[in-house]
């Protein structure tokens, strides 16, 4: 069978749309009301990992009637420079959100510029401040990969209540989002990292098994039970025999398709739905700043 007429695959597309017409919809009306939305993404240096990424936010934030607008910085730029540039931004009333891509260089604390993005414009949630939000059980504006994944999972029509889940992988911005994204829904949630003595001991017990290792074909079909649904995250770039690059998830996707109920593809699962959550997060940043503008000033 063909990835496209194999119903095990749990494709991207319209769990993306769904959410992309609601977008839509949403951010038109604000635009009439003179509250057009415009998302800034900030990338630093020449990195290739994101420029997919990228790409598809541009595409798809002018579909919905965003503004969107790319602010590269060189790789040796000055954190204060950085934090300066994005202060600007948090004070300019036009921007709705920002985004910072990650990797950044070495030389420049993650943690420190992330916290110059204002939580009110922090459109990935990933602030020190936005992140308890998900401790809180407060989910409307989640990281966005994560909250891809578990929309992903969803779609399937599982019950969530009392879900054996498997996060293989802790990163702050996508498995830990996740571990509390499911908690919250009710799920039993094991956490496995480079340091759990058996990964596979613990994932072939997964009815969810989320991936986000970073590594391709990590997940083979003996490490996943039988019925499983099957969440790949991960974007690796690989060369094949010919020399064409092409993008693989963190899972064998061919052994583990036999034996998942459902498996996302990499491409066309989780990362057009990351990219629909990132739109709509950023009308939840327009709602939240337009409400305070209104309580203070008064309705326009
Ligand atoms: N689709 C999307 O929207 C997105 C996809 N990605 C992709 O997801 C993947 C993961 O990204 P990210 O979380 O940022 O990556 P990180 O490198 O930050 O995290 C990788 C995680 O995998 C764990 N890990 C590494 N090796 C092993 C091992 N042998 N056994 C168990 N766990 C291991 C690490 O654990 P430890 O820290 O203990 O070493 C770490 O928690 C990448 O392929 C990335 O490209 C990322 C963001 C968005
Ligand atoms: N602060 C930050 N947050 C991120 O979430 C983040 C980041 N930095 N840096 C880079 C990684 C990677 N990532 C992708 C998301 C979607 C696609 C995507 O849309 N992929 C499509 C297209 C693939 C293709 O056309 O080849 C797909 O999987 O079908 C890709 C990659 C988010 N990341």
């Amino acid at each position: 069978m063909t990835a496209v007429d194999d119903n095990r695959y749990l494709r991207g597309a319209p769990v993306a749309q769904r959410i992309l017409d609601a977008v839509r919809e949403e951010a038109l009306a604000a635009t009439a009301e003179g509250w057009k939305p415009k998302l800034v993404s900030i990338t630093v240096g020449d990195v290739g990992a994101v420029d997919v990424y990228v790409r598809n936010q541009r595409r798809k934030a002018e579909a919905v009637g965003f503004d969107f607008e790319e602010r590269n910085f060189p790789a040796s730029v000055a954190a204060a420079e950085l934090e300066a540039a994005i202060h600007g931004m948090n004070a300019d009333p036009r921007v709705t959100g920002i985004i910072m891509q990650r990797p950044l260089p070495p030389s420049l604390p993650v943690r420190t510029m992330q916290r110059a993005i204002h939580p009110l414009k922090d459109v990935e949630g990933m602030h020190p401040s936005s992140i308890g939000n998900i401790v809180y059980n407060e989910l409307d504006l989640a990281p966005c990969t994560a909250a891809a994944s578990v929309e992903l999972l969803k779609s399937t029509g599982l019950e969530l209540k009392g879900l054996e889940a498997v996060i293989v992988g802790h990163s702050e911005i996508v498995g830990k989002p996740i571990a509390f994204l499911l908690m919250s829904e009710g799920a039993t949630v094991t956490v496995c990292h480079h340091m759990t003595r058996s990964v596979a001991a613990h994932a072939r017990r997964a009815d969810a098994l989320f991936v986000a290792v970073g590594r391709p074909r990590f997940i083979r079909a003996d490490m996943v039970k039988p019925g499983a649904a099957v969440i790949d995250i991960g974007i690796n770039t690989e060369r094949d025999e010919d020399g064409k690059e092409r993008v693989v998830g963190d899972v064998d996707t061919e052994s583990v398709k036999d034996i998942a109920s459902w498996i996302t593809p990499v491409p066309g699962g989780v990362g057009p739905v990351t990219v629909s959550i990132l739109l709509r997060n950023t009308m939840v940043a327009l709602r939240r700043q337009r409400g305070l503008y209104e309580a203070n000033y008064g309705a326009s």
